[in-house]
């Protein structure tokens, strides 16, 4: 039997957290904190991303519908995020367990400092034996540095604490085929080890009117997860006792089995790059670059850089792509693009001679290098 996973995180959504009244399911949220409890004293900790400020703050504000501008939204998720967490810290409160929130926008991830700010936040709230609840700050985030959706804020945690298995509790039992809900004929899958342009293809919005990415975005977090070798189970929230089969190793839903190329351990550093969607330039990179890159997992070094797009500062965030545009990879740059644009194409002993030593870097080291 496989061994027991010793960190989850788990991800439920909006649709499954509120009642057929758009009111907060306290009923749900009681059974998920067992389970939660359940799993505590088999020595499983659960990091939980919880949707639903939004659509419980909308029924705490007395709106009858989700408001479709982002202010009233961003007011709805401020009272419902009280309540959200009110929920949670009083069920765990009876069973014993303090819970502590935690909310993340993107920038937090992008920001090497406020990462690993978050992560020893996360690590030491286990520690103390308190259950995380995390959401993304939605009265900050707005536009580019909004996550959007919360599949992937989850994908992002996961590879912040290094989870062994990330799970998304969801209103539908898996990937189907085609959107159950439009299509009768859809069958379910129940394991998928590869997301090609097929699989992606499958998936499609997002079912009720309280959840946002769908499928879709469930399917660009488990691509992420395969990546970062940290398989992923999509299924039904409200299936009994759906979190502790899973965690159990019970069949249920779909698993998104990773290669395992690399430690969820070792890729955790890069995740947080590769998915940080706030890239600011462009590295074009020759042949031979693009080939040490890919085969050999090397650095991209300025002598392999050809041109540089965008404008950037050290330590942000940038594509690397072949002379065909193909994208290689995303990685934290170590110079500034005035200065990228000046050490492109040299070696790095002609850089130290006319820099100094501390000039000559790694365009982009391989540590800090996600290649796709
Ligand atoms: N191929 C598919 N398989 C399953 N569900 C799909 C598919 N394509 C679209 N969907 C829709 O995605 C919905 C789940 O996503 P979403 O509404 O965002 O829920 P959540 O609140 O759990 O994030 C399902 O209820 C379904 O309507
Ligand atoms: N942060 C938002 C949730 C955004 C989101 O991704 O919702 P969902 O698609 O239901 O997981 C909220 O708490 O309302």
């Amino acid at each position: 039997m496989a061994k027991a996973p010793s960190l989850i995180v788990a991800k439920v959504g909006s649709s499954t957290l509120v009642d057929e009244h758009g009111a907060l399911d306290r009923a749900f949220i009681r059974s998920l904190c067992d389970q939660v409890v359940e799993l505590a004293h088999e020595g499983t900790h659960v990091v939980l991303v919880s949707s639903g400020a939004a659509a419980a703050g909308c029924d705490e504000l007395g709106l009858s519908e989700r408001p479709s501008d982002i202010m009233t939204l961003q007011a709805c998720a401020a009272a419902g995020q009280a309540k959200l967490t009110e929920a949670y810290a009083d069920v765990l409160a009876e069973r014993g367990i303090p819970c502590g929130q935690v909310l993340l926008t993107r920038r937090d991830v992008v920001d090497r400092e406020a990462y690993l700010n978050a992560r020893n936040t996360l690590m030491r709230l286990l520690e103390l034996g308190a259950m995380p609840v995390v959401n993304e700050n939605d009265t900050v985030s707005v536009a580019e540095f909004a996550f959007g959706d919360n599949d992937m804020l989850g994908a992002i945690v996961a590879g912040l604490v290094s989870a062994d298995l990330y799970v998304i509790l969801s209103d539908v039992d898996g990937l189907y085929t085609a959107n159950p809900q439009t299509d009768p004929t859809a069958k379910l899958i129940d394991r998928v080890s590869e997301i090609d342009g097929r699989v992606s293809s499958m998936a499609g919005g997002a079912g009720t009117s309280y959840g946002t990415g769908g499928m879709a975005s469930k399917v660009r977090a488990a691509r992420a997860m395969l990546a970062a070798g940290i398989p992923t189970v999509i299924c039904r929230g409200r299936r009994e006792r759906a979190l502790v089969d899973v965690a159990h190793g019970v069949k249920v839903g779909t698993r998104f089995e990773a290669s395992a190329k690399e430690t969820p351990h070792e890729l955790g550093r890069k995740l947080w790059i590769g998915l940080a969607e706030v890239v600011r330039g462009t590295l074009v990179v020759d042949d031979g670059a693009a080939r040490a890159v890919t085969e050999r997992g090397a650095s991209v070094l300025p002598v392999g850089v050809v041109e540089t797009r965008g404008t950037y500062v050290a330590g942000d965030v940038v594509d690397v792509r072949d002379l065909s545009g193909t994208l290689l990879g995303r990685g934290a740059v170590r110079y500034s693009s005035e200065d990228m644009s000046r050490v492109r194409g040299l070696k790095l002993d002609v850089i130290a001679r006319f820099l100094g030593e501390d000039a000559a870097q790694p365009a982009i080291h391989r540590d800090e290098l996600l290649v796709f």
